[in-house]
């Protein structure tokens, strides 16, 4: 990491840190102030996102409902798919509290950030300490895109909008294995919930 400077603030962003068991040692070691940012979205579309990622780069791997069980008989999920993995919230976030207090963690909700995208950016200059300089003014929602846009400031280029890549449709997925993954997630979605002090309305 550069050297931060007084009055800045040093950024890295990197999806796998939040479900990397040596992540908060490390970072822990490096500087105990840092402040964690995490955007989390229901586990289940996470989970049926990230297949539709990996399909667009492997078109042949198996389908989505026969990668979630070990077996399908009996219904046991295979929490070793990293697509299912990554959405226990509760236990990745169990491994960062023992080297980090709650409040140097900040959960920002994947789909809040669509749906009122300033209100969470709200939350994230204030968990930054940073005066609310970004508001609803700096976004306006793309119909086609289905997504907020950021208006960049006066006088600059064109607004900076998700990628081409991003918003991809999703498969359709068994109503069935959708139903036993909701059942599943369910317990550790209360323990998140009951760990960050937050309702993210997945059920
Ligand atoms: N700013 C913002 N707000 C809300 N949601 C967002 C944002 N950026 C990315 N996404 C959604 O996150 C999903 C994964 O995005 P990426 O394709 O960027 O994944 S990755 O970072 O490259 O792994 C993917 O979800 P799906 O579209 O549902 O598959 C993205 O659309």
């Amino acid at each position: 990491m550069p050297k931060t400077l007084e009055g800045q603030i040093t950024m890295e962003k990197t999806p796998s840190y939040f479900v990397t068991h040596e992540a908060p040692a490390r970072i822990y070691a490096m500087s105990r102030d840092t402040k964690v940012i995490v955007v989390v979205r229901d586990p289940v579309t996470r989970a049926i996102s990230d297949y539709t990622q990996t399909l667009s780069k492997k078109p042949d791997i198996p389908t989505f409902e026969s990668l979630t069980f070990k077996n399908r008989t009996t219904g046991l999920i295979d929490t070793s798919w990293s697509a299912i993995q990554i959405g226990i919230y509760a236990k990745h976030l169990d491994n960062w509290l023992q080297f980090f207090p709650m409040s140097q963690i900040l959960f920002v909700s994947g789909e809040r950030l669509i749906s009122d995208p300033a209100g969470e950016l709200g939350r994230v200059q204030d968990f930054l300490g940073l005066k609310r300089i970004i508001t609803d003014k700096h976004f306006y929602f793309n119909q086609t895109k289905g997504f907020p846009c950021l208006k960049k400031a006066e006088g600059s280029s064109k607004p900076h909008c998700l990628g081409k890549t991003k918003g991809r449709t999703h498969p359709n997925i068994d109503p069935e294995v959708v139903q036993r993954l909701r059942d599943f997630y369910r317990p550790f979605n209360m323990k998140f919930y009951q760990m960050t002090g937050h309702n993210f309305g997945w059920d």
